[in-house]
Formats: C-alpha cells, sequence, structure tokens
C-alpha cells in the first residue's frame, strides 16, 4: 500500500503504454545501431567488452526514468566523464535515439522516451565540459580541442 512505485514489473505509464518490454526493445535497437555507428560505435567498444550487462544496465535505467521503478542505482554521471566525446558525439547519439524511438514505438511514448533523452544528454554533456576545465554558457555547447 504504501510503496506503489516498487510494483511495477510489465506496468505501463497509461498514456504513452511505455512499459518494460517496450524499453527491452528500445534499448536492444537502440544499441545495435550505436554499435554500427561509424562516429559513437568506437567509443562504445573500446569499453563495453561484454554487452548484454550494460544492456540489462541500461534497461533498468530507462525503467527507473520512465516508470519510475527504481530498478536503477547506478552513476552514470561518474562513468561519462572520462569519455573522449563532445557536442558532435551528444547530436549522433541523440539522433540515433530519436530515430529508433520513431521507429519502434508509438508517437506519444517517443516523445516521451526523447524529451528524457535531450535532458539527459545535456546535462552529461555539461558534466563532461566541466571536468576538462570547460564552463559552459547556458546554450553553449561543449567542443573539444578548443582550449579553455
Ligand atoms: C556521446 C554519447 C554517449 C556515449 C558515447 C556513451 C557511452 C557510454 C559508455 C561507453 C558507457 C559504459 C561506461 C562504463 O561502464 O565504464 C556508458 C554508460 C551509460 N550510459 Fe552512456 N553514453 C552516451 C550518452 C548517454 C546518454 C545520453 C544516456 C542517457 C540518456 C546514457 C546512459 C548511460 C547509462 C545509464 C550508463 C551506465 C550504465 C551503468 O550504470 O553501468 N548515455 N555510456
Amino acid at each position: 500500500m504504501t510503496e506503489p512505485e516498487q510494483s511495477t514489473r510489465g506496468d505501463s505509464t497509461g498514456e504513452t503504454g511505455i512499459d518494460e518490454a517496450m524499453i527491452e526493445r528500445l534499448v536492444r535497437a537502440f544499441y545495435a545501431r550505436v554499435r554500427n555507428d561509424d562516429l559513437i560505435g568506437p567509443v562504445f567498444a573500446a569499453r563495453i567488452v561484454d554487452w548484454e550487462p550494460h544492456l540489462t544496465q541500461i534497461c533498468a535505467f530507462w525503467s527507473s526514468v520512465v516508470l519510475k521503478s527504481g530498478r536503477y542505482s547506478g552513476r552514470p554521471m561518474a562513468k561519462h566523464l572520462p569519455l573522449p566525446v563532445d557536442a558532435r558525439h551528444f547530436d549522433r547519439w541523440l539522433a540515433l535515439f530519436e530515430e529508433t524511438a520513431r521507429d519502434l514505438c508509438p508517437p506519444a511514448a517517443a516523445a516521451r522516451f526523447t524529451t528524457h533523452a535531450k535532458t539527459i544528454a545535456e546535462s552529461l554533456e555539461l558534466g563532461i565540459a566541466t571536468h576538462n576545465g570547460r564552463l559552459l554558457m547556458r546554450g553553449e555547447r561543449y567542443r573539444m580541442g578548443t582550449g579553455g
């Protein structure tokens, strides 16, 4: 009674129809495209040896974000800080994500995923810039190798 958030197995968010199965389909299709991408594929290939545990974590992450299931308890910012990525990589990541969500999900669900992805990507890009000694102004993008 007091913990409604805990019982989300197979639950869906009413208006969008998002449930755990949709999240898993989206995550698998998205990372299949990511792995084939010439810009961001190599960044993942250099760090992820075994994809199944990664995909499990990412499904738990999206379940926590969208279904509020509390299944994910990692620290995504810390994992991204050392990565050699900037605005170009985030733009590609988002373009692939948006395209995959549009291909696989009903419009309201795709919009929901994409809105969250954009906010999180923006915060990761900001964190990475700061980690590399760049303080971004509002709306400014992080470009690697452009000095302080
Ligand atoms: C430039 C774009 C991105 C690249 C190249 C990238 C790459 C990576 C890599 C290589 C890892 C594994 C790190 C490790 O285990 O040491 C990782 C983890 C993760 N990524 Fe990203 N990422 C990007 C953007 C995003 C965005 C926008 C999100 C969310 C919307 C996201 C969500 C996650 C999460 C949740 C994890 C951690 C999973 C865990 O706890 O093990 N990533 N990412």
